[in-house]
């Protein structure tokens, strides 16, 4: 067994940039979206650096550089699952537990529709994929509403 953890932090845009907030695959209906080269998909990024690290291998950056064009507003649910892919077979995703950060929006009215996605892209069964919101009680940047964090932790078993 092996386990990893996966930590990623985006900043909100403007509300006038237009951008999507997109997190486990889910557009969230909310005034401001995330900046990032891609979708800007925290969660997603921290559960794909935490299958990374459980794996032993590079971190995401690593596989999509955020200076490469073809990663500008990826879906970061399918680098998920590409990462899944190049994981490979030999090894199976015991579990994932995931929290998200953020004063709003609330997490719990799509938390199911975030571990569906992420449990797709894993290729395990929604059970498997554990995902929690929190605020930070007002408190820094999460707090003052200037971003999102996202912590991920993975547990990989040998088939
Ligand atoms: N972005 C968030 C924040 C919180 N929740 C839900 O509220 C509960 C209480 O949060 P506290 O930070 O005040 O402890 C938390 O357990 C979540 O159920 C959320 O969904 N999304
Ligand atoms: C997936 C990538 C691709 O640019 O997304 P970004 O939106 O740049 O997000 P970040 O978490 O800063 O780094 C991961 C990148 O590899």
């Amino acid at each position: 067994m092996r386990v990893g953890l996966g930590v990623d932090v985006h900043a909100f845009a403007a509300a006038e940039d237009g951008r999507k907030l997109v997190l486990g695959g889910v557009d969230i209906p909310f005034d401001r979206g995330l900046l990032g080269h891609s979708d800007a998909d925290v969660l997603a990024h921290a559960v794909t650096d935490a299958l990374l690290g459980a794996a032993g291998l590079e971190d995401i950056g690593h596989y999509f550089p955020d200076t490469d064009a073809r990663w500008r507003d990826a879906d970061s649910i399918g680098l998920l699952r590409e990462v899944r892919r190049i994981v490979g077979g030999s090894w199976e995703v015991a579990n994932v537990d995931a929290v998200v950060m953020c004063e709003r929006p609330k997490i719990r009215d799509h938390r199911d529709a975030m571990r569906k996605n992420l449990a797709g892209a894993l290729e395990v069964d929604f059970s498997r994929v554990s995902v929690r919101g929190t605020t930070t009680e007002r408190l820094g940047f999460t707090g003052r509403g200037e971003g999102i964090a996202a912590q991920a932790v993975c547990l990989l078993q040998e088939r």
